[in-house]
């Protein structure tokens, strides 16, 4: 006897139905509705709340949390999702109940991309994840080794600078374009001690880093609902990670085996270098593999290159909007260096808190991963609500920094908001955490900032900007992704300053 796939999949459905309704039924007879869950909009069966969450999920969870309140349960499929969007709710899952929140989803795309959750950004809490973020935090990116990277960062935008004199001329710039490439071959030479992008080889590189993002920035519907995994299957999407996990993984086994191969390379001063010498040597007494290596790398490029750019992005987005903003930001910067001909060096920053403040707006209103997900290992009680083990929580980073509870007029660009008050986005303040808190807060918080102060500060004291003539106002659309783009690429019009004391 044969049946049609159809027919297999529709009884599928329904016995899933089926089972579920009888467990639920069963569940409520036994244990009646005695757990205090949060509130929950309506969901549908199979789905969940799957449906609600549309291409910028981050924009409508901030709707719904407008009408269930800033602690919700939804469900995505099977999982129930806990979405918080407030300082105080957030304070709870990322300070008062830290440790039970620091596990990750495990995501299928994210396993098999990132070598089975070799990396730190998604391996499960426990030992070999604290070893990891022991080796992040401590040798590659701890404020020594930032600060040792500076020359890198100013030869990069003194190229930059360059590339921009060359084009301006013609009319518009492609800003988002050059941002990307900045950022990419700031990370690719600290990650790597050289760049790629010029090389042929390396376009290969920045293709594939470019579906990789693409890639883990999709939600893979098998993880919610496995009963549909088959449609990842059928549309092709599962055979594009396996080729992009493939070529990978030949790029990174080919610049090993040329570093092993002539140890004279292997100088030290790169994230790479690193690795392999605690690989070689175990002299951290930390044990890591070449799989580990090559997911902690990826992290490094998946995690730091497309936020630094999109944060670029979004300041220069908003100094275009708000030229008032952009002049008394110019003014400051210029008044800095007026008396060395115009030069920035990384310690001339400190003397520039106009140019903290706008970078905190602009973090505040352009979260770059704007949900960040945690999962409860274990049951917990948050703000009065029972939390089951296994919960997945998201929490809506950039409905926090727009919540009118926390920000006056909080939908207006407004850098000055920051000198009343000692906000800071280091993990502290609820209100503004763009780069997490917590165990599992972001640990390339000083090579983001350092790499995104110098540049922003140089870009507005060498030219003057504004938007094309026949661009009234820009288009603020968001592009789905890991981190959240302008939907459509910023141009913009730069002449250069002349006079550095004027
Ligand atoms: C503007 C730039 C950046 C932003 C906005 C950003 C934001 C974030 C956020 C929100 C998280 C999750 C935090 C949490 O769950 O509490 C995170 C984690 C992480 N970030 Fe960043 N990041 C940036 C740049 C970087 C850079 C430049 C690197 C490395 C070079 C980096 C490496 C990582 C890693 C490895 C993790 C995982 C940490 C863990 O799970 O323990 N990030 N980042």
């Amino acid at each position: 006897m044969q049946f049609h796939p159809f027919t297999l999949i529709i009884q599928a459905l329904l016995s899933l139905f089926l089972i579920s309704y009888i467990t639920k039924w069963l569940y409520k007879k036994t244990y009646g509705n005695k757990k205090n869950l949060p509130p929950s909009p309506p969901k549908l069966p199979i789905l969940g709340n799957l449906h609600q969450l549309g291409l910028l999920p981050h924009r409508n969870l901030q709707s719904l949390a407008k009408k269930y309140g800033p602690i919700m349960l939804l469900h995505f499929g099977n999982k129930p999702t806990l979405i918080v969007s407030s300082a105080d709710s957030a304070r709870e899952i990322m300070k008062t109940h830290d440790v039970i929140f620091s596990d990750r989803l495990e995501s299928s795309v994210g396993k098999r991309l990132l070598y089975n959750c070799k990396d730190v950004s998604i391996a499960p809490y426990g030992e070999y994840w604290r070893q990891l973020k022991s080796i992040c935090v401590l040798q590659l990116l701890s404020n020594k080794r930032v600060q040792s990277f500076h020359y890198i960062r100013e030869e990069e935008t003194a190229l930059l600078m360059k590339r921009i004199k060359r084009e301006y001329p013609t009319g518009s710039i492609d800003l988002s374009e050059m941002l990307t490439q900045f950022t990419n071959d700031v990370v690719c030479r600290s990650a790597f001690g050289k760049k790629y992008s010029a090389v042929e080889n390396g376009k290969k590189f920045i293709l594939l880093l470019k579906e990789l993002l693409e890639l883990l920035g999709t939600i893979s519907i098998g993880d919610f609902v496995p009963m549909l995994s088959w449609i990842n299957r059928v549309n092709g999407f599962d055979a594009r990670v396996d080729k992009v996990a493939r070529e990978f993984d030949e790029f990174f086994e080919g610049v090993i085996r040329e570093r092993m191969e002539n140890p004279k390379k292997l100088h030290g001063d790169n994230f790479l270098d690193i690795l392999l010498h605690i690989y070689q040597n175990n002299s951290t007494g930390v044990t890591i593999d070449r799989d580990s290596i090559k997911a902690i790398i990826l992290d490094v490029f998946a995690a730091g290159t497309d936020t630094t750019s999109t944060l670029l992005e979004w300041e220069m987005t908003e100094l275009l909007r708000n030229p008032t903003i952009m002049k008394k930001l110019q003014h400051q910067v210029r008044e800095v260096v007026k008396d060395k001909n115009g030069i920035i060096t990384e310690n001339d920053l400190e003397k520039m808190p106009y140019l903290k403040a706008v970078i905190k707006e602009t973090l505040r209103l352009h979260a770059p991963i704007p949900l960040l997900p945690r999962v409860a290992r274990k049951y917990v009680k948050v703000m009065g609500y029972d939390i089951s083990a296994g919960t997945l929580v998201m929490t809506n980073v950039w409905a926090i920094g727009r919540d009118p509870a926390s920000w006056h007029e909080p939908e207006k660009f407004d850098p000055d908001r920051f000198f009343d008050s000692r906000v800071d986005y280091q993990g502290l303040d609820f209100e503004l955490i763009p780069f997490g808190a917590g165990r599992r807060g972001c640990p390339g918080i000083s090579f983001a900032t350092a790499t995104n102060g110098f540049l922003l500060a140089n870009l507005v004291r060498e030219f003057d900007w504004a938007l094309p003539d026949d661009v009234e106002d820009l288009d603020m659309s968001e592009r789905p992704g890991v981190a959240i783009h302008r939907a459509v690429p910023l141009v913009a019009v730069a002449k250069q300053k002349k006079m550095w004391n004027s």
